[in-house]
């Protein structure tokens, strides 16, 4: 793998309130490379969002080494750290501090020391990605939990963080406004070498990434390519996904005892292999 920008060794994490004897996350470890996108799936609780809260340092791990673009992430490293890194959380209520929207998504920039005339460009061009130019005067706290979410990703594309990670950012947004946001990503690393790393329920969240790493009762238990993990058919519940379209839709015919390729098919896979279907009746 070329150069990881995050590289998490034999993490293991216990809130101070666990017996000594337990743990939230056991023995994890992965690298991601610079530049990639990769999801996070599992059930509620397994520990995505500690693991998310070890790599930036709001969490400290029992034992284990977590490095970010090649810094060991360490007391006097951890501000640094932060710096590099854009944080989007499900509940965005937490994360207002401006007492506009606009104050909000400028507030990041202000802690980098972005120039004033900086910031009037940024902050409306980010609004903009989200759709959400028109409430720059408003209060957040007024907004609905989806246009919440839209600031909070605002604020993130503002500071132009080098690794953005979304915990259940867009689970807050109906089916457009989710597509809307996961464009706005692919825009923003299409145009730097942004990485991201996406913890998710959503199918095609998750089917956006270039890897997925799925996590089970605080340990690392498979990562592959969407491909590689959306073969296990239904199993994907099991390790809290939902079925993509086409998996669905195999299983349905598989109980009308049609035959069905055993290999992943996206939508346009599964489209041409029906048409086939029909085609040698
Ligand atoms: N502040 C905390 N103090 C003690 N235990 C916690 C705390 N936060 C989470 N936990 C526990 O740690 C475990 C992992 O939680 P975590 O929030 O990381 O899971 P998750 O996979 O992100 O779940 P979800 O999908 O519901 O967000 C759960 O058992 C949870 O109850």
């Amino acid at each position: 793998m070329v150069s990881p920008i995050i590289d998490v060794e034999h993490l293991n994490y216990r809130y101070p309130q666990q017996p000594a004897d337990e743990l939230t996350l056991r023995d994890v470890s992965f690298s991601i490379a610079a530049g990639e996108w990769v999801a996070i799936v599992g059930h509620n609780g397994s520990g995505k969002s500690t693991l998310a809260k070890n790599i930036n340092g709001l969490l400290a791990p029992a034992s284990g080494t977590i490095t970010v673009d090649g810094q060991v992430l360490a007391e006097d490293t951890v501000w640094d750290i932060r710096r590099k890194i854009g944080m989007v959380f499900q509940n965005p209520d937490n994360q207002f501090v401006g007492a506009t929207v606009a104050d909000d998504v400028a507030f990041g920039l202000e802690n980098q020391g972005v120039s004033r005339e900086e910031m009037l460009t940024r902050v409306p061009a980010a609004l903009k990605q989200v759709n959400m130019q028109d409430f720059a005067t408003r209060e957040p706290a007024r907004l609905s939990g989806g246009q919440k979410q839209r600031v909070a990703l605002a604020g993130m594309i503002a500071a132009r963080p080098q690794i953005l990670i979304l915990d259940e950012a867009t689970s807050m947004l109906d089916p457009r406004g989710r597509e809307e946001v996961l464009a706005t990503i692919r825009q923003m690393k299409a145009a730097s070498d942004l990485t991201v790393l996406s913890i998710t329920h959503d199918i095609d969240e998750a089917a956006s990434a270039n890897r997925i790493l799925v996590v089970n009762d605080g340990q690392l238990k498979e990562e592959g390519t969407p491909a590689e993990i959306f073969k296990h058919g239904e199993d994907l519940i099991k390790m809290g996904l939902d079925m993509p379209y086409a998996e669905r839709l195999k299983a349905a015919l598989k109980r009308q005892n049609v035959q069905v390729p055993a290999t992943y098919l996206t939508e346009k896979g599964m489209a041409d292999w029906l048409w086939q279907l029909r085609s040698n009746k």
